[in-house]
Protein backbone atom coordinates (compact mmCIF):
# COMPACT_ATOMS: atom_id res chain seq x y z
CA UNK A 1 0.00 0.00 0.00
CA UNK A 2 1.10 3.57 -1.07
CA UNK A 3 2.08 5.49 2.06
CA UNK A 4 0.56 8.52 2.88
CA UNK A 5 2.53 11.53 3.50
CA UNK A 6 -0.37 14.20 4.74
CA UNK A 7 -1.23 11.44 7.73
CA UNK A 8 2.31 12.10 9.28
CA UNK A 9 1.71 15.51 10.28
CA UNK A 10 -0.88 17.37 12.78
CA UNK A 11 -3.17 20.34 11.62
CA UNK A 12 -1.47 23.45 13.33
CA UNK A 13 -3.17 24.36 16.53
CA UNK A 14 -5.13 28.01 15.71
CA UNK A 15 -4.51 30.72 18.47
CA UNK A 16 -7.54 32.03 20.02
CA UNK A 17 -7.60 35.39 19.09
CA UNK A 18 -11.14 36.20 17.95
CA UNK A 19 -10.83 39.86 18.07
CA UNK A 20 -7.17 40.05 16.57
CA UNK A 21 -6.40 43.57 15.86
CA UNK A 22 -2.93 42.78 13.88
CA UNK A 23 -4.95 42.25 10.27
CA UNK A 24 -5.97 45.85 10.41
CA UNK A 25 -2.58 47.78 11.41
CA UNK A 26 -0.48 49.08 8.54
CA UNK A 27 4.06 49.42 8.95
CA UNK A 28 4.14 53.25 9.80
CA UNK A 29 8.04 53.00 11.11
CA UNK A 30 11.08 50.97 10.82
CA UNK A 31 11.48 48.28 13.48
CA UNK A 32 14.77 47.81 15.19
CA UNK A 33 17.06 45.59 13.14
CA UNK A 34 19.00 43.16 14.33
CA UNK A 35 21.82 40.60 11.68
CA UNK A 36 21.95 37.57 12.42
CA UNK A 37 24.95 37.07 9.17
CA UNK A 38 27.16 36.11 12.20
CA UNK A 39 25.93 33.49 13.89
CA UNK A 40 22.70 32.12 12.51
CA UNK A 41 24.21 32.67 9.39
CA UNK A 42 27.33 31.59 9.86
CA UNK A 43 26.07 28.14 11.55
CA UNK A 44 24.30 26.90 8.53
CA UNK A 45 26.99 27.56 5.93
CA UNK A 46 29.07 24.96 4.73
CA UNK A 47 32.92 26.53 6.05
CA UNK A 48 31.88 28.64 8.70
CA UNK A 49 33.31 32.11 8.50
CA UNK A 50 36.76 32.82 9.52
CA UNK A 51 37.90 35.97 10.79
CA UNK A 52 38.93 37.93 7.40
CA UNK A 53 35.44 37.30 6.00
CA UNK A 54 33.40 37.90 9.72
CA UNK A 55 35.78 41.35 9.64
CA UNK A 56 34.95 42.04 6.06
CA UNK A 57 30.84 41.35 7.22
CA UNK A 58 30.71 43.07 10.01
CA UNK A 59 32.26 46.33 8.12
CA UNK A 60 29.63 45.50 5.43
CA UNK A 61 26.57 45.79 8.21
CA UNK A 62 28.01 48.92 9.63
CA UNK A 63 27.84 50.28 5.90
CA UNK A 64 24.25 49.72 5.93
CA UNK A 65 23.47 51.17 9.28
CA UNK A 66 22.65 47.70 10.89
CA UNK A 67 22.90 49.11 15.17
CA UNK A 68 22.71 45.23 16.77
CA UNK A 69 24.89 42.84 15.62
CA UNK A 70 24.81 39.27 16.67
CA UNK A 71 28.81 38.87 16.00
CA UNK A 72 29.01 34.96 16.99
CA UNK A 73 28.37 31.70 19.14
CA UNK A 74 31.53 32.43 21.52
CA UNK A 75 31.74 29.09 23.47
CA UNK A 76 31.44 27.37 19.60
CA UNK A 77 35.32 27.53 19.75
CA UNK A 78 38.42 29.90 19.01
CA UNK A 79 37.98 31.07 15.61
CA UNK A 80 34.42 32.78 17.32
CA UNK A 81 36.00 33.62 20.36
CA UNK A 82 39.05 34.97 19.18
CA UNK A 83 37.15 36.93 16.66
CA UNK A 84 34.95 39.09 19.55
CA UNK A 85 37.48 39.58 21.52
CA UNK A 86 39.75 40.90 18.17
CA UNK A 87 36.07 43.12 17.45
CA UNK A 88 36.31 44.33 20.51
CA UNK A 89 39.78 45.39 21.28
CA UNK A 90 39.99 46.51 17.47
CA UNK A 91 38.50 49.73 18.64
CA UNK A 92 36.51 49.78 15.01
CA UNK A 93 32.99 49.33 17.28
CA UNK A 94 31.04 52.66 16.75
CA UNK A 95 29.76 53.85 19.91
CA UNK A 96 26.14 53.25 18.88
CA UNK A 97 25.77 49.45 17.73
CA UNK A 98 25.62 46.73 20.09
CA UNK A 99 27.74 43.53 19.47
CA UNK A 100 25.39 40.68 20.06
CA UNK A 101 26.55 36.88 21.30
CA UNK A 102 24.17 33.61 21.66
CA UNK A 103 24.56 30.90 24.54
CA UNK A 104 22.99 28.07 25.50
CA UNK A 105 21.43 28.06 28.79
CA UNK A 106 25.26 26.23 30.48
CA UNK A 107 27.06 28.22 32.70
CA UNK A 108 30.50 27.31 31.23
CA UNK A 109 29.03 28.87 28.38
CA UNK A 110 27.86 31.77 29.70
CA UNK A 111 31.06 32.79 31.38
CA UNK A 112 32.73 32.31 27.91
CA UNK A 113 30.14 34.68 26.52
CA UNK A 114 30.95 37.27 28.89
CA UNK A 115 34.68 37.32 28.49
CA UNK A 116 34.58 37.11 24.88
CA UNK A 117 32.95 40.84 25.25
CA UNK A 118 35.44 42.20 28.16
CA UNK A 119 35.86 45.31 27.45
CA UNK A 120 32.80 46.02 24.74
CA UNK A 121 31.72 48.99 25.42
CA UNK A 122 27.73 48.17 24.36
CA UNK A 123 26.39 44.30 24.72
CA UNK A 124 23.60 42.17 24.35
CA UNK A 125 23.88 38.23 25.73
CA UNK A 126 21.42 36.44 24.14
CA UNK A 127 20.17 33.16 26.01
CA UNK A 128 18.17 30.54 24.63
CA UNK A 129 16.70 26.86 25.21
CA UNK A 130 13.70 25.42 23.38
CA UNK A 131 10.72 25.21 24.70
CA UNK A 132 8.80 23.32 22.95
CA UNK A 133 6.60 19.74 23.35
CA UNK A 134 8.92 17.92 21.43
CA UNK A 135 11.99 19.31 22.16
CA UNK A 136 11.49 19.29 25.80
CA UNK A 137 10.34 15.42 25.49
CA UNK A 138 13.16 14.43 22.65
CA UNK A 139 15.95 16.67 23.64
CA UNK A 140 15.76 17.78 26.98
CA UNK A 141 13.55 14.92 28.51
CA UNK A 142 12.32 17.20 30.82
CA UNK A 143 9.02 18.28 32.33
CA UNK A 144 7.82 21.76 31.96
CA UNK A 145 9.67 23.15 35.19
CA UNK A 146 12.72 21.84 34.64
CA UNK A 147 12.74 23.08 31.36
CA UNK A 148 12.03 26.43 32.81
CA UNK A 149 14.58 26.33 35.20
CA UNK A 150 17.55 26.02 32.33
CA UNK A 151 16.12 29.55 31.43
CA UNK A 152 16.10 30.94 35.25
CA UNK A 153 19.14 29.23 36.31
CA UNK A 154 21.35 30.62 32.27
CA UNK A 155 18.91 34.20 33.53
CA UNK A 156 20.24 34.38 37.29
CA UNK A 157 24.21 33.71 35.53
CA UNK A 158 24.26 36.58 33.13
CA UNK A 159 23.03 38.59 35.77
CA UNK A 160 25.95 37.93 38.12
CA UNK A 161 28.82 37.87 35.17
CA UNK A 162 27.21 41.59 34.23
CA UNK A 163 27.13 42.59 37.25
CA UNK A 164 30.91 42.05 37.75
CA UNK A 165 31.87 43.81 34.57
CA UNK A 166 30.05 47.22 35.36
CA UNK A 167 32.46 49.16 32.24
CA UNK A 168 30.03 47.74 29.89
CA UNK A 169 26.42 49.00 29.00
CA UNK A 170 24.80 45.11 29.07
CA UNK A 171 21.49 44.24 27.90
CA UNK A 172 19.63 40.67 28.12
CA UNK A 173 17.85 38.83 25.45
CA UNK A 174 15.88 35.53 25.86
CA UNK A 175 14.50 33.45 23.80
CA UNK A 176 12.25 30.68 23.84
CA UNK A 177 13.94 28.68 21.15
CA UNK A 178 10.59 26.67 19.21
CA UNK A 179 8.51 29.13 20.48
CA UNK A 180 5.75 29.19 17.71
CA UNK A 181 5.18 25.35 18.10
CA UNK A 182 5.48 25.53 22.09
CA UNK A 183 2.05 26.32 24.06
CA UNK A 184 1.86 30.26 24.34
CA UNK A 185 0.99 30.44 27.83
CA UNK A 186 3.99 28.32 29.15
CA UNK A 187 6.30 30.37 26.37
CA UNK A 188 4.70 33.44 28.61
CA UNK A 189 5.29 31.79 31.40
CA UNK A 190 9.08 30.95 31.06
CA UNK A 191 9.60 34.69 29.70
CA UNK A 192 8.32 35.70 32.44
CA UNK A 193 10.13 33.98 35.18
CA UNK A 194 13.63 35.09 33.29
CA UNK A 195 11.83 38.93 33.65
CA UNK A 196 12.00 38.27 36.96
CA UNK A 197 15.37 37.17 37.44
CA UNK A 198 16.96 39.86 35.09
CA UNK A 199 14.37 42.94 36.64
CA UNK A 200 13.62 44.82 33.57
CA UNK A 201 11.93 48.32 33.44
CA UNK A 202 10.87 50.71 30.74
CA UNK A 203 14.55 52.11 30.31
CA UNK A 204 16.53 48.87 30.77
CA UNK A 205 14.23 46.73 29.11
CA UNK A 206 14.97 42.99 28.01
CA UNK A 207 14.59 41.28 24.73
CA UNK A 208 11.98 38.28 24.48
CA UNK A 209 12.80 37.11 21.27
CA UNK A 210 9.86 35.10 19.71
CA UNK A 211 11.38 32.42 16.99
CA UNK A 212 9.90 30.40 14.77
CA UNK A 213 13.17 28.15 15.49
CA UNK A 214 11.19 25.78 12.25
CA UNK A 215 8.60 27.30 10.10
CA UNK A 216 5.60 25.14 10.86
CA UNK A 217 2.03 26.90 10.21
CA UNK A 218 1.36 30.49 7.76
CA UNK A 219 2.17 33.51 8.49
CA UNK A 220 -1.53 34.59 9.98
CA UNK A 221 -0.68 32.15 13.15
CA UNK A 222 3.23 33.39 14.24
CA UNK A 223 0.99 37.09 13.97
CA UNK A 224 -1.68 35.64 16.36
CA UNK A 225 1.34 34.53 18.34
CA UNK A 226 3.10 37.55 18.32
CA UNK A 227 -0.06 39.56 19.23
CA UNK A 228 -1.26 36.77 21.90
CA UNK A 229 2.02 37.13 23.53
CA UNK A 230 2.33 40.83 23.45
CA UNK A 231 -1.41 41.73 25.18
CA UNK A 232 -0.57 38.62 27.43
CA UNK A 233 3.26 39.34 28.84
CA UNK A 234 3.12 40.71 32.51
CA UNK A 235 5.19 44.35 32.26
CA UNK A 236 5.34 44.50 28.68
CA UNK A 237 6.55 47.52 28.84
CA UNK A 238 9.40 46.65 29.81
CA UNK A 239 10.02 44.11 26.88
CA UNK A 240 11.50 44.86 23.62
CA UNK A 241 9.46 42.34 21.83
CA UNK A 242 11.52 40.75 18.71
CA UNK A 243 10.95 38.60 15.82
CA UNK A 244 13.18 35.67 14.35
CA UNK A 245 11.37 33.60 11.26
CA UNK A 246 12.78 30.89 9.98
CA UNK A 247 11.30 30.28 5.83
CA UNK A 248 10.97 26.32 5.85
CA UNK A 249 7.62 26.96 4.35
CA UNK A 250 8.83 29.94 2.06
CA UNK A 251 7.11 32.81 4.24
CA UNK A 252 9.54 34.19 6.24
CA UNK A 253 9.34 37.70 5.54
CA UNK A 254 5.57 37.55 5.37
CA UNK A 255 5.57 36.30 8.99
CA UNK A 256 8.29 38.89 10.28
CA UNK A 257 5.73 41.64 8.56
CA UNK A 258 2.87 40.71 10.12
CA UNK A 259 4.57 40.16 13.44
CA UNK A 260 5.14 43.32 13.79
CA UNK A 261 2.05 44.34 12.67
CA UNK A 262 1.11 42.56 15.36
CA UNK A 263 3.64 44.48 17.64
CA UNK A 264 6.82 43.64 17.18
CA UNK A 265 9.37 45.99 17.59
CA UNK A 266 12.68 44.66 16.33
CA UNK A 267 13.10 41.87 13.45
CA UNK A 268 16.20 39.83 13.75
CA UNK A 269 17.58 38.12 10.31
CA UNK A 270 20.40 38.05 7.77
CA UNK A 271 21.10 39.72 4.51
CA UNK A 272 19.58 37.80 1.34
CA UNK A 273 18.05 35.45 3.60
CA UNK A 274 20.66 33.26 4.30
CA UNK A 275 20.70 30.76 7.62
CA UNK A 276 19.56 27.33 8.90
CA UNK A 277 17.81 25.41 6.40
CA UNK A 278 16.26 27.46 4.07
CA UNK A 279 17.25 30.63 6.08
CA UNK A 280 16.34 33.02 8.20
CA UNK A 281 14.29 35.83 7.43
CA UNK A 282 15.58 38.58 4.33
CA UNK A 283 16.78 41.42 6.08
CA UNK A 284 16.79 43.24 2.61
CA UNK A 285 13.40 42.12 1.43
CA UNK A 286 11.75 42.81 4.47
CA UNK A 287 13.83 46.38 4.70
CA UNK A 288 12.92 47.26 1.09
CA UNK A 289 9.47 46.30 0.98
CA UNK A 290 9.11 49.26 3.54
CA UNK A 291 9.81 51.48 1.12
CA UNK A 292 6.76 50.47 -1.36
CA UNK A 293 4.71 51.49 1.75
CA UNK A 294 6.43 54.65 2.03
CA UNK A 295 8.41 53.59 4.63
CA UNK A 296 11.84 54.63 5.56
CA UNK A 297 14.27 51.40 6.42
CA UNK A 298 16.45 53.24 8.00
CA UNK A 299 18.98 50.42 6.25
CA UNK A 300 21.10 51.55 3.39
CA UNK A 301 20.93 48.99 0.81
CA UNK A 302 21.85 52.16 -2.32
CA UNK A 303 24.94 49.96 -3.56
CA UNK A 304 23.15 46.46 -3.25
CA UNK A 305 25.78 44.81 -6.13
CA UNK A 306 28.22 46.18 -3.72
CA UNK A 307 26.36 44.31 -0.81
CA UNK A 308 26.05 41.37 -2.63
CA UNK A 309 29.44 40.76 -3.64
CA UNK A 310 30.21 40.90 0.08
CA UNK A 311 27.63 38.36 1.49
CA UNK A 312 28.61 35.99 -1.76
CA UNK A 313 32.20 35.85 -1.08
CA UNK A 314 31.45 35.59 2.82
CA UNK A 315 29.02 33.01 3.17
CA UNK A 316 30.29 31.39 -0.43
CA UNK A 317 26.60 31.22 -1.86
CA UNK A 318 25.22 32.88 -4.52
CA UNK A 319 22.28 35.19 -4.30
CA UNK A 320 20.06 33.67 -6.45
CA UNK A 321 19.19 35.51 -9.57
CA UNK A 322 15.57 36.04 -8.57
CA UNK A 323 15.89 37.00 -4.97
CA UNK A 324 13.57 39.64 -4.17
CA UNK A 325 15.11 43.23 -4.98
CA UNK A 326 19.12 42.16 -5.28
CA UNK A 327 18.70 39.44 -7.78
CA UNK A 328 20.25 39.90 -11.14
CA UNK A 329 17.12 39.23 -13.23
CA UNK A 330 14.39 40.85 -10.78
CA UNK A 331 14.28 44.30 -12.74
CA UNK A 332 14.51 42.62 -16.00
CA UNK A 333 11.86 41.68 -18.20
CA UNK A 334 12.22 39.74 -21.42
CA UNK A 335 8.52 39.31 -22.48
CA UNK A 336 6.65 40.84 -25.02
CA UNK A 337 3.86 43.21 -22.87
CA UNK A 338 6.16 43.60 -19.88
CA UNK A 339 8.25 45.54 -21.89
CA UNK A 340 6.07 47.92 -23.78
CA UNK A 341 4.46 48.62 -20.51
CA UNK A 342 7.89 49.34 -18.81
CA UNK A 343 9.12 51.63 -21.64
CA UNK A 344 5.87 53.31 -21.82
CA UNK A 345 5.96 53.65 -18.29
CA UNK A 346 9.28 55.19 -18.31
CA UNK A 347 8.30 57.72 -21.11
CA UNK A 348 5.66 58.76 -18.66
CA UNK A 349 8.05 58.71 -15.80
CA UNK A 350 9.92 61.68 -17.41
CA UNK A 351 7.17 64.03 -18.38
CA UNK A 352 5.55 63.41 -15.15
CA UNK A 353 5.91 66.20 -12.84
CA UNK A 354 6.78 64.13 -9.52
CA UNK A 355 8.75 61.68 -8.09
CA UNK A 356 6.39 59.37 -7.44
CA UNK A 357 7.19 56.00 -8.71
CA UNK A 358 4.60 54.42 -11.18
CA UNK A 359 6.99 52.25 -14.04
CA UNK A 360 4.46 48.81 -14.57
CA UNK A 361 5.78 45.39 -13.79
CA UNK A 362 8.52 47.75 -11.79
CA UNK A 363 7.76 47.73 -8.02
CA UNK A 364 10.43 49.67 -6.84
CA UNK A 365 12.98 52.03 -8.67
CA UNK A 366 16.12 49.89 -9.83
CA UNK A 367 17.86 53.02 -8.96
CA UNK A 368 17.06 53.54 -5.47
CA UNK A 369 18.94 50.32 -4.94
CA UNK A 370 22.48 51.54 -7.85
CA UNK A 371 21.05 50.09 -10.81
CA UNK A 372 21.39 51.11 -14.19
CA UNK A 373 18.22 50.93 -16.67
CA UNK A 374 20.40 49.02 -19.11
CA UNK A 375 19.74 45.22 -17.61
CA UNK A 376 15.57 46.36 -16.98
CA UNK A 377 14.55 45.21 -20.70
CA UNK A 378 16.52 42.22 -22.55
CA UNK A 379 15.52 40.73 -25.89
CA UNK A 380 14.69 36.94 -26.56
CA UNK A 381 12.26 35.16 -28.69
CA UNK A 382 9.49 36.19 -26.44
CA UNK A 383 10.60 40.06 -26.58
CA UNK A 384 8.38 42.40 -28.99
CA UNK A 385 8.87 46.08 -30.09
CA UNK A 386 9.10 47.64 -27.04
CA UNK A 387 12.37 45.56 -26.23
CA UNK A 388 14.60 46.13 -29.20
CA UNK A 389 13.75 49.65 -29.62
CA UNK A 390 14.36 49.83 -25.65
CA UNK A 391 17.63 48.29 -26.15
CA UNK A 392 18.31 50.46 -29.57
CA UNK A 393 17.17 53.74 -27.67
CA UNK A 394 19.62 53.21 -24.75
CA UNK A 395 22.55 51.20 -26.69
CA UNK A 396 22.44 53.56 -30.01
CA UNK A 397 20.62 56.73 -28.69
CA UNK A 398 17.46 55.72 -31.66
CA UNK A 399 14.47 56.66 -31.26
CA UNK A 400 11.70 54.41 -33.70
CA UNK A 401 9.16 55.83 -35.30
CA UNK A 402 6.17 53.44 -34.15
CA UNK A 403 5.71 51.76 -37.92
CA UNK A 404 9.11 50.99 -38.55
CA UNK A 405 9.39 49.18 -34.96
CA UNK A 406 6.48 46.48 -36.49
CA UNK A 407 8.69 46.46 -39.66
CA UNK A 408 12.15 45.99 -37.42
CA UNK A 409 10.24 43.23 -35.42
CA UNK A 410 10.20 40.72 -37.80
CA UNK A 411 14.09 40.94 -38.28
CA UNK A 412 14.76 40.48 -35.04
CA UNK A 413 11.92 37.98 -33.89
CA UNK A 414 13.91 35.80 -36.93
CA UNK A 415 17.39 36.30 -35.17
CA UNK A 416 15.98 35.10 -31.92
CA UNK A 417 14.15 32.13 -33.46
CA UNK A 418 17.03 31.40 -35.28
CA UNK A 419 20.01 31.63 -32.72
CA UNK A 420 17.59 30.65 -29.61
CA UNK A 421 19.45 32.34 -27.49
CA UNK A 422 19.03 36.21 -25.51
CA UNK A 423 20.07 39.13 -28.15
CA UNK A 424 21.95 41.36 -26.63
CA UNK A 425 22.66 45.50 -27.72
CA UNK A 426 25.28 44.59 -30.79
CA UNK A 427 22.82 41.83 -31.86
CA UNK A 428 20.11 43.89 -32.69
CA UNK A 429 22.01 46.72 -33.38
CA UNK A 430 23.55 44.60 -36.53
CA UNK A 431 20.19 43.08 -37.35
CA UNK A 432 19.28 47.16 -38.02
CA UNK A 433 22.17 47.97 -39.90
CA UNK A 434 22.04 45.23 -42.28
CA UNK A 435 18.26 45.37 -42.56
CA UNK A 436 18.62 49.22 -43.23
CA UNK A 437 21.46 49.14 -44.59
CA UNK A 438 22.78 51.68 -41.70
CA UNK A 439 26.35 52.60 -41.90
CA UNK A 440 27.82 49.22 -43.83
CA UNK A 441 29.76 48.68 -46.61
CA UNK A 442 28.32 46.52 -49.49
CA UNK A 443 25.79 48.22 -50.10
CA UNK A 444 24.16 48.79 -53.56
CA UNK A 445 23.82 52.64 -53.37
CA UNK A 446 26.54 54.78 -51.42
CA UNK A 447 26.83 58.43 -50.36
CA UNK A 448 30.36 59.13 -51.66
CA UNK A 449 31.23 62.54 -50.81
CA UNK A 450 28.84 65.08 -49.60
CA UNK A 451 28.40 69.22 -49.67
CA UNK A 452 26.19 72.06 -48.39
CA UNK A 453 26.06 75.33 -49.68
CA UNK A 454 23.64 78.62 -49.55
CA UNK A 455 21.96 80.19 -52.07
CA UNK A 456 21.61 84.12 -52.08
CA UNK A 457 18.27 84.04 -51.08
CA UNK A 458 19.81 81.61 -47.79
CA UNK A 459 18.69 78.16 -49.12
CA UNK A 460 20.41 75.26 -48.36
CA UNK A 461 21.89 73.84 -51.48
CA UNK A 462 22.99 70.05 -51.49
CA UNK A 463 25.56 68.37 -53.77
CA UNK A 464 27.04 64.91 -53.57
CA UNK A 465 27.94 61.95 -55.48
CA UNK A 466 26.22 58.49 -55.30
CA UNK A 467 27.85 55.77 -56.45
CA UNK A 468 25.56 52.81 -57.50
CA UNK A 469 27.56 49.17 -57.98
CA UNK A 470 30.81 51.12 -58.27
CA UNK A 471 29.74 53.66 -60.87
CA UNK A 472 29.56 57.19 -59.88
CA UNK A 473 26.65 59.26 -60.17
CA UNK A 474 25.95 63.48 -59.26
CA UNK A 475 23.10 63.96 -56.85
CA UNK A 476 21.56 67.48 -56.14
CA UNK A 477 19.24 69.27 -53.84
CA UNK A 478 18.23 72.18 -52.61
CA UNK A 479 16.11 73.58 -49.34
CA UNK A 480 13.07 71.59 -47.41
CA UNK A 481 12.58 69.61 -51.03
CA UNK A 482 16.06 67.81 -50.45
CA UNK A 483 14.49 64.44 -50.41
CA UNK A 484 12.18 64.14 -52.86
CA UNK A 485 15.60 66.25 -55.26
CA UNK A 486 17.46 63.60 -54.37
CA UNK A 487 14.89 60.59 -54.71
CA UNK A 488 14.06 61.95 -58.40
CA UNK A 489 17.85 62.22 -58.89
CA UNK A 490 17.96 58.45 -58.32
CA UNK A 491 14.83 57.75 -60.08
CA UNK A 492 16.03 59.34 -63.26
CA UNK A 493 19.37 58.34 -63.05
CA UNK A 494 18.82 55.07 -62.02
CA UNK A 495 15.38 53.83 -62.81
CA UNK A 496 14.48 53.31 -58.98
CA UNK A 497 10.88 54.97 -57.98
CA UNK A 498 9.86 55.70 -54.59
CA UNK A 499 7.07 57.87 -53.22
CA UNK A 500 7.68 59.02 -49.49
CA UNK A 501 4.96 58.78 -47.37
CA UNK A 502 5.92 60.04 -43.70
CA UNK A 503 9.89 61.58 -42.69
CA UNK A 504 10.70 62.02 -39.34
CA UNK A 505 13.90 63.10 -37.23
CA UNK A 506 15.33 63.37 -34.23
CA UNK A 507 18.95 64.43 -32.28
CA UNK A 508 21.35 61.60 -31.43
CA UNK A 509 23.79 62.29 -28.82
CA UNK A 510 24.65 65.81 -27.17
CA UNK A 511 27.74 68.15 -27.21
CA UNK A 512 30.67 67.34 -29.51
CA UNK A 513 28.93 63.90 -30.23
CA UNK A 514 25.76 65.47 -31.52
CA UNK A 515 24.34 63.60 -34.37
CA UNK A 516 20.92 63.38 -35.93
CA UNK A 517 19.10 60.78 -37.21
CA UNK A 518 16.36 60.72 -39.49
CA UNK A 519 13.82 58.08 -40.87
CA UNK A 520 11.93 57.52 -44.44
CA UNK A 521 9.06 55.66 -44.61
CA UNK A 522 8.27 55.42 -48.69
CA UNK A 523 5.88 53.02 -51.04
CA UNK A 524 8.02 50.42 -53.28
CA UNK A 525 6.22 50.34 -57.35
CA UNK A 526 4.06 47.45 -55.84
CA UNK A 527 2.51 49.71 -52.82
CA UNK A 528 5.05 47.89 -50.58
CA UNK A 529 6.28 50.31 -47.30
CA UNK A 530 10.52 50.11 -47.39
CA UNK A 531 12.31 52.09 -44.66
CA UNK A 532 15.02 53.93 -44.83
CA UNK A 533 17.32 55.42 -41.84
CA UNK A 534 20.53 57.72 -41.53
CA UNK A 535 22.67 58.70 -39.14
CA UNK A 536 24.92 61.58 -39.97
CA UNK A 537 26.53 64.89 -38.54
CA UNK A 538 23.09 67.00 -39.45
CA UNK A 539 19.82 66.44 -40.33
CA UNK A 540 20.67 67.46 -44.06
CA UNK A 541 23.02 64.18 -44.69
CA UNK A 542 21.04 62.44 -42.26
CA UNK A 543 18.12 62.32 -44.37
CA UNK A 544 20.61 61.94 -47.52
CA UNK A 545 21.28 59.36 -45.73
CA UNK A 546 17.73 57.83 -44.89
CA UNK A 547 16.84 57.95 -49.03
CA UNK A 548 20.00 56.06 -49.95
CA UNK A 549 18.99 53.42 -47.27
CA UNK A 550 15.67 53.00 -48.29
CA UNK A 551 16.92 52.81 -52.20
CA UNK A 552 19.40 50.09 -51.06
CA UNK A 553 16.58 48.28 -48.76
CA UNK A 554 14.26 48.51 -52.13
CA UNK A 555 16.88 47.03 -54.32
CA UNK A 556 17.20 44.05 -51.34
C1 LIG B 1 18.20 27.39 16.94
C2 LIG B 1 19.60 27.71 16.97
O1 LIG B 1 20.14 28.11 16.00
S1 LIG B 1 20.43 27.53 18.42
C3 LIG B 1 22.11 27.87 18.09
C4 LIG B 1 22.80 26.68 17.61
N1 LIG B 1 24.16 26.99 17.31
C5 LIG B 1 25.14 26.17 17.57
O2 LIG B 1 24.93 25.12 18.14
C6 LIG B 1 26.52 26.55 17.10
C7 LIG B 1 27.58 26.52 18.18
N2 LIG B 1 27.51 25.35 19.01
C8 LIG B 1 28.58 24.62 19.31
O3 LIG B 1 29.72 24.87 18.87
C9 LIG B 1 28.39 23.50 20.24
O4 LIG B 1 27.04 23.13 20.23
C10 LIG B 1 28.81 23.89 21.68
C11 LIG B 1 30.35 23.98 21.74
C12 LIG B 1 28.26 25.20 22.10
C13 LIG B 1 28.33 22.89 22.69
O5 LIG B 1 28.68 21.61 22.26
P1 LIG B 1 28.39 20.32 23.16
O6 LIG B 1 28.86 20.57 24.51
O7 LIG B 1 28.89 19.17 22.41
O8 LIG B 1 26.80 20.30 23.31
P2 LIG B 1 25.68 20.29 22.21
O9 LIG B 1 25.60 21.57 21.51
O10 LIG B 1 25.79 19.09 21.37
O11 LIG B 1 24.43 20.23 23.11
C14 LIG B 1 24.02 19.06 23.68
C15 LIG B 1 23.63 19.24 25.12
O12 LIG B 1 23.25 20.56 25.45
C16 LIG B 1 21.88 20.60 25.83
N3 LIG B 1 21.34 21.82 25.32
C17 LIG B 1 21.02 22.11 24.04
N4 LIG B 1 20.57 23.35 23.96
C18 LIG B 1 20.62 23.86 25.19
C19 LIG B 1 20.29 25.11 25.71
N5 LIG B 1 19.86 26.09 24.94
N6 LIG B 1 20.50 25.33 27.01
C20 LIG B 1 20.94 24.34 27.78
N7 LIG B 1 21.27 23.13 27.36
C21 LIG B 1 21.10 22.90 26.05
C22 LIG B 1 21.29 19.36 25.19
O13 LIG B 1 20.15 18.95 25.84
C23 LIG B 1 22.41 18.39 25.35
O14 LIG B 1 22.45 17.95 26.67
P3 LIG B 1 22.90 16.43 27.02
O15 LIG B 1 24.33 16.32 26.63
O16 LIG B 1 22.71 16.40 28.49
O17 LIG B 1 22.00 15.53 26.28
C1 LIG C 1 18.54 30.92 19.11
C2 LIG C 1 17.30 31.15 18.36
C3 LIG C 1 16.94 32.58 18.34
C4 LIG C 1 17.37 30.65 16.99
O1 LIG C 1 18.32 30.82 16.28
C5 LIG C 1 16.16 30.03 16.45
O2 LIG C 1 15.29 29.67 17.23
O3 LIG C 1 16.10 29.84 15.24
Amino acid sequence: MLSQPSKKYQPFAQVNLPDRQWPSQTITSPPRWLSTDLRDGNQSIIDPMDGVKKNRFFDLLLEVGVKEIEVGFPAAGSTEFDFIQGLVRSGKVPEDVYLQVLTQSREDLIRTSFESLEGAQKAIVHLYNAVSPAWRDIVFRMSKDEVRAIAVEGAKIMRDEAAKRPGTDWHFQYSPETFSTAELDFSIEVCEAVMEVLAPTPDQPIILNLPATVEAATPNIYADQIEYFCRNLPNRESAVISLHTHNDRGTGVAAAELGIMAGADRVEGCLFGNGERTGNCCLVTVALNMYTQGVDPGLDFSDIDRVIETVEYCNDIPVHQRHPYGGELVFTAFSGSHQDAIKKGFAAHEVQNDERWRVPYLPIDPADLGRNYEAVIRVNSQSGKGGFAWVLEQDQGLKLPKKMQSDFSRHVQFMADDLGRELDASDIWSAFQNAYHVQIDNKHFQLVDYEESRASDGTRIFAGTVAVAGEEQRVSGRGNGLISSVMSTIEDSFGLKLKIRDYTEHALGSGRDARAAAYLECEGENGETIWGVGIDEDVATASVRAVLSAANTAVG
